[in-house]
């Protein structure tokens, strides 16, 4: 790159909350969807009446937006560029910018100091606990629609697909560990009849997971909800499991963590148990705009959920199950989301 275009870059970066701040301000204001519906584009004049704000306002907004490549202008008319179709209409833009906005933009001011504490020095923004985990379900409505729109949208697409792997096994009783507000619980229940979910979590999803199982009279006497915290390291986990379930579960602890847990299931699984653990692998995307986007999940979950988690690798992964005494005897990589990635773990034969 040549000295005067990387200035040029460098200056992108320097100004990046700018940017973002615009274009969240634009989306908010309904800016974005009136250009969208307007192909051949409107003048500030026009966006000005359309919305009811000054000109000045609007002025600021679509200069910034131009020069950010977000929008383009021809003849007094601004409209959106093919990137500002994307910030305007694609679904994962959309979860990542609200998660970054209401999640995240305040805690990342804090990230130096989380990285040289090692604790989510940024999450006193949203609320006061040690770990995001302790408030996700108590969290304000606004930053809980964001938190679980980004966690849902990395995780339902594939919930079809992982049904057929892990229900080749045949299992009776599944070990949901992480389970969240019951999701899977349900999809698998539903799938399968006969089959019985433990859903184990902390106490504050566990409730959101049975009033969600409750109200499905079908299923809801096929599942029981064990309030675990797996910090602990005088929890358990009992024996009883065919399958234990882990999505995007791992991702939230350390290494050394990661380690303890597995080992904490180990100690009591059936020799012929399988443990699957579903993950978006930073070096299993095919995408650049996916992989930026678990890249930087990382940094949320330095400044704000926990301190010392992030998404890993595959490679990283396997070398801690490998450490705990597993084998990683298969890996499926989803075709139907093409971002997920399933470990299939035994033990040892
Ligand atoms: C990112 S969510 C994943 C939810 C779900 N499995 C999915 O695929 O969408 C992580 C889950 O782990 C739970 N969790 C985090 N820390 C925990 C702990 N120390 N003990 C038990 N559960 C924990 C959270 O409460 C949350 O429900």
């Amino acid at each position: 790159m040549k000295a005067l275009d990387s200035l040029y870059e460098a200056q992108k970066i320097a100004f990046s909350p700018f940017v973002f701040q615009t274009v969240y301000t634009m989306l908010e204001l309904g800016i974005m969807d009136e250009l969208y519906e307007e192909r051949d584009g409107l003048t500030v004049t026009e966006i000005a009446s359309r919305k009811n704000m000054t000109e000045y306002g609007v002025r600021v907004l679509v200069e910034m937006a131009k020069c950010a490549d977000i929008l383009e202008l021809n003849d007094d008319k601004y409209s959106l560029s093919k990137i500002g179709y994307f910030l305007t209409r694609d679904e994962m833009t959309k979860v990542n910018l609200m998660f970054t906005q209401d999640i995240c933009y305040k805690g990342l001011f804090h990230l130096k100091d989380a990285i040289v504490h090692g604790k989510p020095e940024g999450l006193k923004e949203i609320g006061p606990w040690e770990t995001i985990y302790q408030g996700l379900s108590i969290l304000p409505e606004q930053l809980r629609k964001s938190w679980f729109e980004f966690d849902h949208h990395y995780s339902d697409n594939s919930f079809g697909e992982a049904l057929k792997i892990i229900f080749q096994h045949n299992p009776k009783h599944i070990y949901d560990i992480g389970g969240n507000t019951g999701k899977w619980a349900i999809a698998s229940t539903k799938h399968d009849p006969s089959v019985r979910v433990s859903i184990f979590d902390l106490g504050v999803q566990l409730k959101v997971a049975k009033a969600n199982i409750d109200a499905i009279a079908e299923i809801k006497d096929r599942v029981d909800f064990n309030e675990r915290d797996m910090l602990n390291p005088a929890s358990e986990i009992p024996a009883g499991a065919d399958v234990y379930w882990m999505s995007q579960f791992l991702d939230c602890f350390s290494e050394g963590e990661i380690e303890a847990i597995l080992l904490k299931i180990k100690k009591n699984m059936k020799p012929d148990a399988t443990i699957f653990i579903m993950e978006t692998f930073i070096d299993d995307q095919r995408f650049k705009a996916a992989e930026y986007s678990l890249v930087a999940t990382s940094l949320y979950f330095t400044a704000i959920a926990n301190g010392n988690s992030k998404m890993y690798s595959s490679s990283a992964l396997k070398y801690i199950i490998e450490k705990a005494g597993l084998e990683t005897v298969k890996e499926h990589r989803l075709h139907e989301d093409r971002f997920h990635t399933i470990l299939e773990v035994k033990l040892p034969k």
